[in-house]
């Protein structure tokens, strides 16, 4: 802490500009204040759907989509359907031309019920149930990728016709992000290993099984990783992989997905994941490592999940009730059960108070939540001193993993989901309400 952190009257007031690279792309503060994304007011927004509420630019993911293509135009773009789920996200990812990874039987019946291409469909997991396998099967999706053994006996049990698969391999990269989510080294239940061997062990298998067809190897190192090296490290390991598969076994696989994790700044001065850097040496090491190898080079699939959506979203919420001591808390009228990830994750945020216009100086605060838990706190932040129950507070970049990872601990109905573009709002995702929360209650 500095001598001005501790002088309230030197934190200065608030910030007329908007951090830059964390909001989303439509967003717009007024010098009253107000915040507007794609020309919406979110106290407009806040008093039509209530709050909380997620809040979606639509154009910021048409954008970023429009983005991933251009700069990996020969490249598969799977979007992580996992990060956000549901018809109106999935109608836009279809219509921008990218292909989908699902994970659950449910996340492909959200797709089914909007008719997304099979063939462009993904099917993950590390427990794949006989519903989601059978669901998979029965819709037709293009690609199923195999994670255990078990797996491999379990599909090829139930196809009809040789299913094309890809099997995830844990490359042995460390993409240097939060320990939940990394995925790329052992010691975590993703993927055959390709350090012990499993993972050549896992091909012969498959090779070995009538009822798949192996098309390609799978990777996918972790989630929030903006180390463009460490993407590049991993698809290098995995095309020497794909050699020693021909090598060994005479049998060329074309294709390559090398998973998604790319980061996104959720705090002013955090590193924005390079995509045109990542696009040129995920290129130039792919082509350099087939090249040494002799081996063709493959056709490459990547998954971002978060780089697509989560700068796209604002959660809205109501202060309800400000408590002032040692420590000023800020309570709103969610927390945890629509944002988990800073009790997850030690995720932080950058917040701000919209809606009106205040001249007092920022004062460090602590914005909670209403549920039962000590834990439950959503930011620890600067606010105006004279914030008051009934202001609105704005959260950014909750576009992936919120909505998500919503839950309905306490009986508290989930929010909406409100895409705005062009001036215009347009429901989503109704909220939860009392009689879906007693809809499968049986008494
Ligand atoms: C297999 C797979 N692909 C893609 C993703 C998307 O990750 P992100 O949202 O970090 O891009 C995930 C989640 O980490 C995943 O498990
Ligand atoms: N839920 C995590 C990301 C998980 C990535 C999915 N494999 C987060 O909110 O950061």
């Amino acid at each position: 802490m500095t001598l001005v952190d501790h002088i309230p009257t030197l934190r200065g007031s608030l910030n007329r500009r908007l951090e830059p690279g964390i909001w989303p792309r439509g967003a717009h503060l007024r010098t009253d204040n107000e915040l507007e994304i794609a020309r919406v007011e979110t106290t407009q927004l806040a008093a039509r759907f209530a709050t909380p509420a997620y809040v979606l630019d639509e154009d910021d993911i048409r954008a970023r989509c429009r983005a991933y293509r251009a700069a990996l135009p020969d490249v598969e773009i799977a979007y992580a359907g996992k990060s956000l789920m549901c018809r109106g996200v999935l109608r836009i990812i279809a219509e921008e031309g990218l292909s989908l990874d699902v994970c659950s039987a449910g996340e492909l019946a959200v797709a089914r019920s909007i008719g997304f291409p099979a063939e462009r469909i993904l099917l993950h997991g590390n427990v794949k149930t006989a519903e989601d396998l059978k669901a998979a099967l029965g819709y037709g999706v293009g690609r199923v990728v195999i994670d255990s053994l078990d797996e491999i006996h379990q599909l090829g049990a139930l196809t009809t016709t040789a299913q094309p698969v890809l099997i995830r391999v844990t490359p042995g990269v460390d993409g240097s992000t939060h320990h939940a989510i990394t995925t790329g080294v052992d010691g975590q239940k993703f993927g055959f290993s390709l350090a012990d061997g499993a993972a050549e062990r896992a091909v012969a298998r498959v090779l070995a099984e009538p009822g798949l067809r192996l098309v390609g190897l799978h990777c996918h190192i972790g989630s929030q990783i903006t180390r463009v090296a460490a993407f590049e490290e991993a698809a290098r390991r995995m095309v020497g992989l794909l050699a020693l598969i021909r090598d060994l076994h005479g049998v060329v696989l074309r294709q390559l997905d090398v998973g998604g994790g790319h980061g996104i700044p959720y705090l002013p001065g955090e590193t924005e994941f390079d995509l045109t850097g990542f696009a040129n040496r995920l290129r130039c090491a792919v082509n350099y490592e087939s090249g040494r190898r002799r081996f063709p080079v493959p056709a490459l699939t990547i998954e971002p999940g978060r780089s697509i959506v989560g700068p796209a979203g604002v959660t809205l919420y109501r202060v309800a009730v400000v408590k002032r001591g040692a420590t000023t808390f800020v309570a709103v009228d969610g927390g945890m059960s629509d944002n988990p990830r800073p009790a997850l994750y030690g995720a932080r945020y950058t917040v701000r108070m919209v809606g009106r216009p205040s001249s007092a100086p920022l004062v460090p605060v602590t914005v909670v939540g209403r549920h039962c838990e000590a834990g439950d706190v959503l930011a620890e932040v600067d606010l105006p001193a004279d914030i008051a129950a009934g202001d609105l507070l704005a959260v950014a970049a909750t576009g992936a993993y919120h909505y998500s990872l919503s839950s309905n601990y306490n009986a508290v109905g989930r929010p909406p989901l409100v895409a705005v573009r062009d001036g215009v709002a347009r429901l989503l995702v109704r909220r939860e309400t009392e009689d879906d929360l007693l809809a499968r209650d049986q008494g």
